[in-house]
């Protein structure tokens, strides 16, 4: 679903030009879930971005569902980042003035795959039932989260890029959320690149991947 090959990325920095990815290649299948990890700095985040079309590569090809990403137009990249790829971030975006349950169906609407079968099956796992028509300021962190989650999921993206989804939740709602966000992502059907500092975390995940001096390894260093 996801398919990365030879890519490399470099940025320049006062110091001179910084090859921050050095030739990553990375394959991840439909219902596979994939932790990766690194140092601070190391180019987790710059991979991420690449993957959801968000900058483009100084070499190497990067394939979504069996499209490259550089084949792309501006308006084939906004249709891939509405309905193909969805984005999960430690801060949750929720928007402010939709209830719970508008915010939920926001991405599938948008994209036109509201599954109300799939969407009580959300509700009903990440315990948000009693929620539905309150406003996310209305919300915990735990819970906003919940709903960034379901809102991510709804309409069965190919691909999920998550950054540190938990980042912000203590160590034991942690886990939990963790394990629920696992098994909803394959019960969506979709593919999941992780990034985690918290290597408890990725161990949740199918895989584990580390990048270091802008390659991937299959071990910590
Ligand atoms: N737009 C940019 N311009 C110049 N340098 C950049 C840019 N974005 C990232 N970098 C550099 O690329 C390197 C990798 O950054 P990146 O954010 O991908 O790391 P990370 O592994 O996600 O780090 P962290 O775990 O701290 O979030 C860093 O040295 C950073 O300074």
């Amino acid at each position: 679903m996801l398919s990365v090959s030879g890519v490399v990325k470099r940025y320049a920095q006062p110091e001179g030009e910084v090859t921050v990815l050095a030739g990553v290649d990375l394959s991840i299948a439909s219902g596979e879930a994939v932790a990766l990890l690194g140092e601070s700095g190391s180019g987790k985040s710059t991979l991420l971005h690449l993957a959801a079309g968000l900058d483009t590569p100084d070499a190497g090809i990067i394939q979504v569902g069996g499209q490259a990403l550089a084949a792309m137009d501006d308006r084939a990249l906004a249709a891939l980042r509405r309905g193909t790829v969805s984005l999960v971030f430690q801060q949750f975006h929720l928007i402010g003035t939709l209830s719970v349950a508008d915010n939920i169906r926001f991405q599938a609407a948008l994209c036109g795959r509201l599954d109300a079968a799939f969407e009580a099956e959300l509700i009903d796992r990440l315990g948000l039932a009693t929620q539905l028509d309150k406003y996310p300021h209305q919300l915990s962190g735990g819970q906003q989260q919940r709903v960034a989650i379901a809102r991510a999921l709804l309409h069965r993206p190919a691909l999920v890029l998550a950054d540190e989804p938990t980042g912000n939740l203590d160590e034991r709602s942690s886990g939990a959320v963790m394990a629920l966000f696992r098994d909803l992502v394959k019960a969506a059907g979709s593919a999941l690149l992780m990034v985690t500092h918290s290597r408890d975390m990725a161990d949740y995940l199918d895989r584990r991947l580390w990048l270091r001096e802008g390659r991937l390894h299959h071990e910590p260093g």
